[in-house]
């Protein structure tokens, strides 16, 4: 999915397949169409087989359940059949999975390749949280982790081309026609390395984030790791509040040292999603005195 495909540059060749990109994608949809088809089934028929009391006492439900639901409201406000829910349930796991774990390995990976961040993030978890485990109502007061994941998104910019963009009319940005019909990719991964927006900008400087006011939500065009407009990411709550949490109870509970015969290195893969090229491997050992909060 995210190989480079030569029908996107020349549409005219595109019927040709010729790296053969359409076919691959083609068993791979329905390889993956197969995983939700079997969730849904199992769901449908487990909520069949439920007699009334036990779906009183089962309370909790999950985005399938959700979706199902709706899909039987006769006056709901947006028809859903079972080929919408699986298109929905794709959009959410591709989109909402490897973004995250990425941006996990990246700001852990930037850590560790900086000591001295590490031992500020490390205070300041102390400070804020003590020596328990870390909790949700902890997560706005750590604003140096939050410094730390944002730098590192403006470094390793987590999506470098965005969603593709296509006018439906011709139009003028910038003072450039775009004719109808266009692919349009919009480069974030150069307006956050552009020297006229950062200093240093090849420099990984959390600090710089804790000057200004900064957000995840499109309106600075300096920045602009979940996108902007009206494609912008729709999972930007979930994004923000998962990754410090994940941050924040790694680095926590743990420290971290790298393997010594391991090579230590930064380079990433062109893809859509912008890769570790080679991945991650850190050895963790026990932070917090009370051994029971490990179980
Ligand atoms: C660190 C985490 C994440 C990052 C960095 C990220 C980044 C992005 C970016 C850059 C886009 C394209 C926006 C644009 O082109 O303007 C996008 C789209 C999208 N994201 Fe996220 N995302 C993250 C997590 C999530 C989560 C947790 C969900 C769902 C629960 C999600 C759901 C989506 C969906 C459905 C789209 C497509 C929106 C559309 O095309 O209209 N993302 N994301």
């Amino acid at each position: 999915m995210v190989a480079s495909n030569i029908s996107d540059f020349l549409p005219k060749l595109s019927r040709f397949d010729l790296q053969g990109r359409q076919r691959e994608m083609q068993k791979q949809l329905e390889y993956v169409d197969r995983i939700f088809e079997n969730i849904i089934q199992g769901r449908i028929e487990a909520n069949s087989r439920k007699n009334e009391g036990e779906a009183e006492e089962d309370r909790r439900k999950d985005f399938v359940q959700v979706l199902l639901e709706l899909k039987e409201e006769k006056d709901a406000a947006i028809s859903l059949d079972i080929t919408k829910i699986k298109a929905l349930l794709m959009d959410i796991v591709l989109a909402a999975t490897d973004t995250t774990s990425t941006m996990v390995e990246w700001v852990m990976t930037e850590i560790l390749n900086n000591p001295g961040v590490m031992r500020k993030v490390q205070d300041e978890l102390t400070g804020v949280i003590g020596m328990n485990v870390v909790e949700e109502s902890h997560l706005p007061k750590l604003t140096y982790l939050d410094a730390v994941i944002k730098e590192t998104m403006r470094v390793h910019t987590p999506a470098p081309l965005l969603v593709q963009r296509c006018p439906d009319e011709s139009c003028t940005v910038g003072g450039y026609t775009i004719p109808k019909g266009t692919i349009v990719y919009i480069n974030v991964w150069a307006i956050h390395h552009d020297p006229k927006n950062w200093t240093d900008p090849l420099e990984f400087k959390p600090e710089r984030f804790l000057i200004d006011k900064w957000d995840y939500h499109g309106n600075n065009f300096k920045f602009l790791p979940f996108g902007s407009g009206r494609r912008i990411c729709p999972g930007i709550p979930l994004g923000e509040k998962m990754l410090m949490y994940i941050l924040a109870s790694l680095l926590h509970s743990f420290d971290w040292s790298l393997p010594e015969d391991e090579e230590f290195e930064l380079s990433d893969e062109f893809g859509s999603v912008t890769k570790k090229r080679k991945p991650l491997i850190a050895i963790p050992s026990q932070r917090l005195s009370d051994a029971t909060l490990y179980f």
